[in-house]
């Protein structure tokens, strides 16, 4: 691999430079920040989803709402496979106790 240009073997040339320590440095900080964005949303995801979960149950409606569930799937269908984890680990904590 080419130090500055990202080349490999098999890989003659990239538009895309380098980052150096430094930036390095500060997209660590960025990756940082933006874990702490997704655990505050990801927790926020499930107070409003239990709150939701809750009120439906109370009422006397199901646990699980198919067609929401397919909706929030779909969302994250542009990450591929791992998307649908994803979104199936969202929907997962939402259901906490309610899901077990
Ligand atoms: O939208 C709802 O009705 C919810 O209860 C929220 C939610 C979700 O976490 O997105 C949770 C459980 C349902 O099966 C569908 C969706």
């Amino acid at each position: 691999m080419n130090a500055q240009t990202h080349e490999t073997p098999d890989q003659v040339s990239s538009a895309e430079p380098v980052a150096s320590a430094e930036e390095i440095g500060e997209l660590r900080k960025e990756i940082d920040w933006l874990d702490a964005e997704i655990l505050r949303l990801v927790k926020r995801r499930v107070e409003v989803s239990q709150t939701i979960g809750r009120a439906r149950m109370a009422a006397g409606g199901t646990r699980i709402v198919y067609n929401r569930e397919m909706d929030v799937l779909a969302r994250y269908r542009d990450l591929g496979p791992d998307g649908r984890q994803l979104a199936m680990a969202l929907l997962n904590l939402g259901r906490g106790r309610l899901g077990r």
